[in-house]
């Protein structure tokens, strides 16, 4: 087969053009990049040849050699790992695979440091070769193929793939500096950056000095698994570049979990909580990216069972002493070790959580605010564990403007309050307004404020904290009378209308809305409101309604409870009306009343027509 040319999918070119002209601040981490790659693709191999030992060719000695020639200005990565085939090249090297790639482009924003640690975050990868060569050549071949590939590009468009008789198994990566990169061709220089960046790579990282002949090699990493090393012995600059080369970020890791599981089942942990939030959090796979290790033998980074997904947020690695290191990534997903490693890491990330919490809140809430609605998921699916998890929650409330605890929130219940309020909505703002709270916030009773769409899941299911139960605010029959408020104003609130008008009034607007309501009802937990709604006990809320229609799962509404303020003058005046004329006008008013209380719950009127002509008329009458 001759050499062929292709074009780069348009995403590539479109990184390519990043990479290349904005991204120049940074540029040494091109050998990260790359240095990572090899030992992936060494571990890869490894992992291969546990089932099929000839993949190894009888060279299972796994390294990657830094080679630099000075007179043609190139400097070359190889590793005798897995390699790539030409499809492989194709698809790794032309194309950006991996879901999400719309979306990230989109979010690209033109300011170099945020674009980097986004890109870091999705891994430009190999493509960052092309930040300091103007030429990039690979020679690769397979492990257990017997034709090798060349792929070649100037990273303007296009690549050729061409075969390459006599290529060594794995692969080999020749950069052709660009003039403004020399500085890469010098053996100090590489040095210090392996030392930096790479330094935990648990294969060696050598560097060819003279002809090439492996005269004068030099291991210049350790060459140690990092997570092998005594937590004494680690700094913390060390912690952080593992963190950035497992978790493909660049930020600072908010948390850092190193321990060694001794006992039934050995294991070490190294794991970390992300400073930001990974850019996949909310995919609907809800996949962990924790690396699995037997016996530092990387096995996969699709371990279901490894971890629950509402700790998904986490990076980093496991490493068993007691799975066998020919366990395929079948055999993990009902595995009874496995499963005992994911209880022990629950069990230690939650307390690690708490221990940060207690000792530093202001960070605490930092991480909350980045992955608390994760977190949350928990509640409502770990059984075991929710009591643990609510505790590790933080709520918005009335009661404070930062975030609260429930038990700070049980803390501050009022004498003869015997279940804590909340009321669910998409923000914190809009729910401080809702007519549902004023009775609430006449008395001072806290009402824990949630936002976050997991909210309506986890609630119902808990029901309660520490005995006290969990009551929505927008539930029908709260009677707040028994609770004891900062009541002072009780005594000045005006004088309900008379109960008999009142009845009437209510007989009449039941009379008016027919189905569309499932009651209407005298409340006292209005003050300014003249009308609200409210669900009945074991109801949906109206907020998951609302989510579930904007997702389409839903097609239907359910009538609600039309609360009414009795001391409310306009209602007061409508009720002294119907005694006086009957119910003429009455069913006019009371399609007002209800679609001005779904206005307030962000809802458009019944009948957004005649809405209108009712509103248009009350003015002119208004105006008379
Ligand atoms: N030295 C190598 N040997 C074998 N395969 C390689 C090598 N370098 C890259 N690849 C293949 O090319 C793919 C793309 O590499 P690239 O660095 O762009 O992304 P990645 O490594 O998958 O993603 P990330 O950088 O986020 O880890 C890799 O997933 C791997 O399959």
């Amino acid at each position: 087969m001759a050499e062929e040319k292709r074009e780069f999918q348009a995403e590539v070119a479109k990184l390519l053009e990043i990479v290349v002209h904005s991204l120049y601040s940074n540029k040494e981490i091109f050998l990260r990049e790359l240095v990572s790659n090899a030992s992936d693709a060494c571990d890869k191999l490894r992992y291969a040849a546990q089932t099929e030992p000839h993949l190894a060719e009888g060279d299972g000695e796994y390294k990657i050699r830094l080679t630099v020639d000075t007179a043609a200005g190139t400097l070359t990565i190889a590793d005798n790992g897995i390699g790539m085939n030409r499809d492989d090249l194709v698809a790794n090297l032309g194309t950006i695979a991996k879901s999400g790639t719309a979306e990230f482009m989109s979010r690209l924003s033109g300011d170099q440091s945020k674009d980097m640690a986004l890109i870091g975050q999705f891994g430009v990868g190999f493509y960052s070769a092309f930040m300091v060569a103007d030429k990039v050549r690979v020679v690769t071949r397979k492990a257990g193929e017997q034709h090798g590939w060349a792929w070649e590009s100037d990273g303007k468009g296009s690549f050729t793939i061409a075969p390459a008789e006599g290529a060594a198994r794995g692969a080999s990566i020749t950069l052709t500096m660009r003039d403004d990169a020399k500085e890469f061709l010098e053996a100090h220089r590489l040095t210090s950056i392996i030392k930096r960046y790479s330094d935990h790579i648990a294969i060696p990282v050598i560097l060819a000095e003279g002809d090439g002949g492996g005269e004068g090699d030099k291991t210049i990493n350790s060459a140690s698994a990092l997570w092998t090393r005594s937590k004494s012995d680690i700094s913390t600059e060390q912690y952080k570049e593992f963190y950035h080369h497992v978790a493909h970020a660049f930020d600072e890791p908010f948390l850092t979990i190193h321990y060694k599981a001794e006992g039934a089942i050995e294991y070490t942990g190294l794991l970390f909580v992300p400073g930001s939030k990974p850019f996949d959090l909310f995919s609907p796979e809800r996949k962990n990216h924790l690396k699995l290790y037997v016996k530092r033998v990387f096995i996969t980074d699709q371990a279901e069972g490894l971890l629950p997904p509402y700790l998904r947020f986490l990076r980093g690695i496991v490493d068993s002493q007691d799975l066998p290191l020919n366990v395929s990534r079948e055999m993990l997903q009902h595995n009874p070790v496995l499963a005992k490693i994911k209880t022990g890491l629950v069990k230690r990330v939650l307390s690690e959580l708490k221990k940060k919490a207690e000792d530093d809140q202001a960070a605490y809430l930092t991480f909350w605010e980045e992955f608390g609605p994760v977190l949350k998921e928990g509640i409502y699916e770990d059984f075991e564990r929710k009591a643990e998890i609510l505790a590790l929650s933080r709520f918005r409330s009335t009661a404070t403007d930062g975030w609260t605890s429930l038990a700070e929130a049980v803390a501050r219940m009022k004498d003869g309050q015997e279940a804590l309020y909340f009321a669910t909505g998409d923000s914190v703002e809009s729910l401080k307004k809702s007519p549902q709270l004023e009775g609430f916030l006449a008395k001072g009773i806290e009402v824990l404020l949630l936002t976050d769409p997991i909210d309506e899941f986890w609630v119902p299911a808990v029901g309660e904290f520490e005995g006290k139960a969990l009551k929505a605010v927008t539930e029908g029959g709260l009677d707040l009378g028994k609770i004891k408020g900062d009541d002072k104003a009780d005594a000045d609130r005006p004088a309900p209308a008379d109960s008999g008008d009142l009845d009437l009034l209510i007989a009449g607007l039941k009379l008016s809305l027919g189905d569309a309501v499932k009651d209407v009802k005298a409340s006292e937990r209005l003050t300014s409101s003249a009308v609200c709604l409210v669900i009945e006990e074991g109801q949906m809320s109206m907020h998951l309604e609302k989510l579930l229609k904007a997702h389409r799962q839903l097609d239907r509404e359910q009538p609600r409870v039309l609360e009414i303020n009795p001391r409310h003058p306009l209602i007061k005046s409508l009720a002294a009306a119907i005694k006086a004329k009957g119910r003429e006008g009455i069913d006019d008013q009371a399609w007002l009343l209800y679609d001005q209380a779904r206005i307030v719950e962000g809802e458009a009127p019944t009948d957004p027509v005649a809405f209108a002509r009712r509103l248009a008329q009350v003015m002119e009458h208004g105006l008379a």
